[in-house]
């Protein structure tokens, strides 16, 4: 298969060695000094396109790669508003994309646990729920995309909550909180790969979930897969479709 990388950074280039591994070829690789190498002609070279860039820069990468009609796996996020409105252009476009907040194996399975785990807990008013998240001090995003996932999946479930509020470096006061407001708690600090928690918690104990990424390698290897998977199918796909745990 060949792979047009769109974003050659910290995870395009773990990508690039996975990929390389998995015997496909990297025709096309993208970052700032070379934007202008991002042409529909350019991406037509690829089977099938990677984005690992950054917030402000996704979108129109993926206006690209719709334009070329070339599949994309996109696992950049802060872009999450605009979710809907690719979502309508992708499959009234007929094209191909795949996202995903995290693409590892181990926070798939965190995502489903969390979600067991917040169905379970409608029972036991007494606990409150929050998620904390720690990364990297390069981070440009706030809350981190795993973390609006797991908010997303405990609001899903727990009828107690209805909307997530996002605190960077303890910005957010407890008193500013409402009861149906879920804290996303954001850290940032040197060299942290990506750790989750979500925390249950009473007046006499509390539950924790946690994922601890040791390093990045199992992003790198699931967006391989995921574009693997992509690659001869058509319309608008999250990485959960890959996985099958319920
Ligand atoms: N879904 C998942 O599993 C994961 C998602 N991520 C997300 O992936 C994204 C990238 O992370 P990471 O690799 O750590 O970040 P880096 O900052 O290390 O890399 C970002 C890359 O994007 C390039 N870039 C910037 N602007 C553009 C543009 N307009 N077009 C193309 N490329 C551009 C940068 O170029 P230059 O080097 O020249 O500055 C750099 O190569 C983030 O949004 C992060 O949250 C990260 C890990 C896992
Ligand atoms: O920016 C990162 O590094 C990461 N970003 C993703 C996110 O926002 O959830 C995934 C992972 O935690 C690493």
């Amino acid at each position: 298969m060949n792979i047009a990388l769109i974003g050659y950074g910290k995870m395009g280039q773990i990508i690039e060695r996975f990929a390389i591994e998995r015997g496909h070829e990297i025709v096309l690789k993208i970052s700032v000094d070379n934007q202008e190498d991002l042409t529909a002609a350019n991406l037509k070279k690829a089977d099938v396109a990677i984005d690992f860039s950054t917030p402000d820069a996704a979108i129109n990468n993926i206006y690209m790669c719709f334009d070329a009609n070339v599949p994309l796996v996109v696992g950049t996020t802060g872009w999450y508003g605009q979710l809907q409105e690719i979502k309508n252009e992708c499959l009234s476009r007929n094209n191909s994309l795949l996202y995903g907040s995290n693409f590892s194996i181990g926070v798939n399975l965190f995502f489903h646990i969390n979600e067991v785990l917040a169905k379970v807990m409608n029972n036991y008013p007494a606990y409150d729920v929050q998620v904390e998240e720690i990364h990297h001090t390069q981070k440009l995003d706030s809350p981190s995309g795993t973390a609006m996932t797991l908010a997303e999946g405990i609001i899903e479930q727990l009828d107690r909550k209805n909307e997530w509020l996002n605190e960077l470096d303890g910005s957010v006061s407890g008193d500013v909180l409402k009861a149906d407001q879920l804290l996303i708690a954001s850290e940032r600090i040197e060299n942290v790969p990506g750790t989750h928690t979500v925390i249950y918690s009473s007046e006499v104990d509390e539950i924790e979930i946690k994922h601890t990424a040791h390093n990045r390698a199992g992003f790198a290897l699931g967006a391989v897969v995921a574009a693997e998977w992509l690659q001869h199918k058509q319309g608008f796909f999250n990485i959960a479709d890959i996985f099958n745990f319920k």
